[in-house]
């Protein structure tokens, strides 16, 4: 049975979209079977993986809105062993439309069930918020990678986070678990990314990744190249250290089990 991990924190822009394109194409490179669902109506880990969201006929809207299943909506990558279930912007609708929707928490959970068994590891990208989407993702994972930025209010929010994890463990899920919080967009020229690591880390202790990802322009820029930065530059940092966390996601499951 697959794995599947919500990459979540309804922070914006602290590095969610990266660590899904790239951990999920990163263990596809050490070959596991890796499906990567976008539930983001940016659809920004969509574009990631090089899916052209324009030529994108049903997305995840229709899995959770429309009943429609995963295996009509995903699509191969450009990577070996990563699929992808799209999200383009109508899934902007998809909180609204289910407003009156009995187990509307749950839909994703239902799809991703059914197609747990084909795949090693189920990859889920969250929007910014604690919405409904998100519940979904949590509701349908096993476990959850929180990212945070190295920057001055890094542990903002975080205990918001933590409390809709606690719910959702109580109602929804009870075996969700935090998988890990991993340190995004350090910049080790500054005094305050070194600050953030130790503050973090005095939180959450061992949870934290060893693997910290550094601020790495290959990794602004290979999105507007449609790829994962192992396939953009596989020699840049950036790609080291999503293989490093990859390693670490794989030994953390054999551990585990
Ligand atoms: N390690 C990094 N080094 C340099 N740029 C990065 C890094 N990680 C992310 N970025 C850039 O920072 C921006 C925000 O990252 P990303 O989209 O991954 O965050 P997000 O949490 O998914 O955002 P949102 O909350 O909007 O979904 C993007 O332009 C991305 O290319």
């Amino acid at each position: 049975m697959g794995k599947v991990i919500s990459i979540a924190n309804q922070k914006g822009g602290v590095g969610k979209t990266t660590t899904a394109v790239n951990l999920s194409a990163c263990l596809a490179y050490y070959n596991h079977k890796v499906l990567l669902v976008d539930i983001d109506p940016q659809g920004n880990a969509t574009s990631g993986v090089g899916v052209e969201k324009g030529g994108v006929d049903q997305c995840i809207y229709n899995v959770l809105v429309e009943d429609a299943s995963a295996h009509d909506v995903l699509t191969s990558t450009m990577v070996e062993n990563l699929d992808a279930i799209p999200a383009t912007i109508q899934l902007a609708g998809a909180e609204i439309e289910l407003g009156p929707t009995i187990s509307r928490e749950v839909r994703l959970k239902q799809a991703v069930d059914k197609i747990k068994g084909e795949y090693d590891y189920i990859i889920i990208d969250c929007p910014p918020s604690l919405g409904l989407l998100t519940l979904n993702s949590l509701t349908a994972s096993d476990s959850v990678i929180i990212p945070v930025q190295c920057e001055f209010y890094a542990l903002e929010g975080l205990s918001q986070l933590l409390n809709t994890v606690r719910l959702v463990q109580k109602h929804m899920n009870h075996r969700l678990m935090v998988e890990g919080v991993l340190l995004t967009m350090f910049d080790a020229r500054t005094n305050l990314g070194i600050q953030v690591i130790e503050e973090v880390k005095k939180y959450f202790q061992d949870r934290v990744y060893q693997s910290i990802i550094p601020r790495n322009v290959r990794l602004s820029e290979a999105p507007s190249h449609g790829k994962p930065v192992i396939l953009y530059d596989p020699k840049s940092r950036g790609a080291e250290v999503y293989l490093e966390l990859a390693k670490e996601v794989i030994a953390n499951g054999e551990r585990v089990r």
